[in-house]
């Protein structure tokens, strides 16, 4: 079952009002990547490796900028908090995919906390403001979970 605003917005420690949805809470751009290098990627995480990050936008220190057609990775400002018998997933905002741009994302693990950290693709040119709402993450109850999440991507 979907965990409402009401109570998902207490996942996190401070949220502006305009966050704050019917069912999720919107995410905030905090830095925006460019991928330099391949990735490696196994079974047992042993060879995995990340290209290299770019930074190219910051939103503590820049006000804008404008992505030209290609794949990025955003960092989000929000600091979560997923509950141990809870999972999350995000989803672009509908006006980023309205001008032809989206996010992907991967399953926030019961227990994770953090700032995540998505694949953005960008299909048609984009300016985006600081601390921009780009996606809207959405919680959800779990049964049966086995354990919490807490490998190399916790608390970053
Ligand atoms: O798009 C996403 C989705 C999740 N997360 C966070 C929350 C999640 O709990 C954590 C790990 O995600 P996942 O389990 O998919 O990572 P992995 O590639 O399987 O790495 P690990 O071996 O650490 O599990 O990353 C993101 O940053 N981005």
């Amino acid at each position: 079952m979907i965990i409402g605003a009401e109570t998902s917005k207490n996942f996190f420690n401070d949220l502006k009002d305009e966050q704050i949805q019917q069912c999720g809470v919107d995410l905030r751009v905090w830095k925006i990547f460019k991928l330099e290098g391949k990735g490696i990627i196994d079974f047992s995480n042993e060879k995995r490796e990340l290209p290299k990050y770019i930074e190219i936008f910051n939103s503590e220190k820049d006000e804008c900028i404008t992505l030209d057609n290609g794949v990025y990775v955003v960092k989000v400002a929000d600091y979560i908090k997923v509950p141990k018998n809870t999972a999350a997933f995000a989803y672009p905002r509908s006006s980023l995919l309205r001008m032809g741009s989206t996010l992907y994302s991967a399953v926030h693990d019961p227990g994770y906390e953090g700032r995540p950290e998505y694949l953005m693709h960008v299909f048609n040119p984009i300016t985006i403001y600081k601390y921009a709402r780009i996606a809207q993450i959405v919680f959800v109850e779990c049964k049966d979970v086995r354990g919490c999440y807490d490998g190399i991507y916790k608390g970053k």
